[in-house]
């Protein structure tokens, strides 16, 4: 069952819910797919880490067997090829791996080499197997390490929570892609309702099974709120805007570890959830 956490901006709280819900279930795989700036396992601090490169591999021609006929540069629909001095160069950063214009080369003067663009950690944490995907500093597309982190899930996973990228872009929809069920974590701001709406849509397209968390929910009227009656949009929990919350995060601690409280609400919201996706939570001890 994967369960993905995502939110159309920045700094909503996803980490927080993915977090949390990973360490109140019995046993769950916590993925950081977040990939340009992973954190959940700042909180997690995992153990026996394993550590494995991803690449991506990247055209190179050979000038003595290439005759200038240019079908690479007409082929590649990324512009991601050049012609330099009688030589095709390729832009690392705007090539897609496709392989295709080493296949159509006729002259066989293209090959590939591998290109290493980030990392999968993996890592334990008590009942937690924390997946973390990192690219490296200057890669321009995270796509092949979430491809990465979500082909090698280990076949015993049972729950899988999702910590996804912000916003609504092609690295987002490759995070969400084989979700089961995602978990929208809005802010009881305008600017909250607006990037709520642009994932809201984005998982529609989908047709993706889905929920929302108010997260930071303050006392007086929650334009998110507001937002999801109107559209009929199921609300799976409301977390306070809570200074004890804040401090807990700040510490790198998770919440549902250190507070009562805390671990109350986050186990609710994972029978809430499981109970959407049919799945059966095992009371966590
Ligand atoms: N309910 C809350 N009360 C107080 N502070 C909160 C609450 N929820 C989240 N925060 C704070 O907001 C910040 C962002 O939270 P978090 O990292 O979980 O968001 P995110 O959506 O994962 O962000 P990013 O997209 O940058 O990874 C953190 O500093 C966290 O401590
Ligand atoms: S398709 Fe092959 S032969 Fe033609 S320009 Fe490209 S590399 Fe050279
Ligand atoms: S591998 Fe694909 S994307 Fe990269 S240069 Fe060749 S055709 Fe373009």
């Amino acid at each position: 069952m994967k369960i993905a956490v995502l939110s159309g901006k920045g700094g909503t709280g996803k980490t927080l819910v993915s977090v949390n819900l990973a360490a109140v279930a019995r046993e769950a795989i916590y993925m950081d797919c977040d990939v340009e700036e992973p954190n959940g396992h700042l909180f997690f601090r995992p153990k026996n880490i394993k550590t494995e490169k991803v690449s991506v591999r990247i055209p190179y021609a050979d000038e003595t067997l290439c005759n200038g006929c240019r079908k690479c540069l007409d082929f590649c629909k990324f512009n991601a090829l050049a012609f330099i001095i009688n030589k095709p160069i390729v832009f690392d950063d705007v090539c897609h791996s496709c392989g295709g214009c080493v296949l159509l080369c006729p002259q066989k003067a293209l090959s590939e080499r591998e290109k290493i663009i980030g990392e999968v950690q993996r890592g334990v944490s008590e009942n937690v197997a924390v997946i973390t995907g990192i690219l490296n500093t200057g890669e321009t597309s995270g796509i092949p390490v979430i491809k990465k982190l979500l082909n090698d899930v280990p076949a015993e996973a049972d729950l899988i929570f999702i910590d996804c990228p912000p916003g609504s872009a092609c690295i987002v929809i490759e995070s969400i892609k084989d979700a089961d069920y995602c978990i929208l974590v809005a802010e009881p701001t305008l600017f909250g309702v607006h990037n709520l709406n642009m994932v809201h849509e984005l998982i529609r397209l989908f047709d993706k099974p889905h929920g929302v968390v108010l997260n930071k929910c303050l006392e007086g009227e929650n334009p998110a709120e507001k937002f999801c009656m109107e559209k009929g949009i199921q609300i799976l929990a409301r977390i306070p805007f809570d200074k004890e919350l804040g401090k807990l995060n700040s510490d790198a601690l998770i919440a549902a570890r250190e507070n009562q409280r805390y671990r109350e609400l986050f186990f609710s919201l994972l029978q809430t959830v499981t109970k959407e996706v049919g799945y059966e939570t095992v009371t966590n001890p």
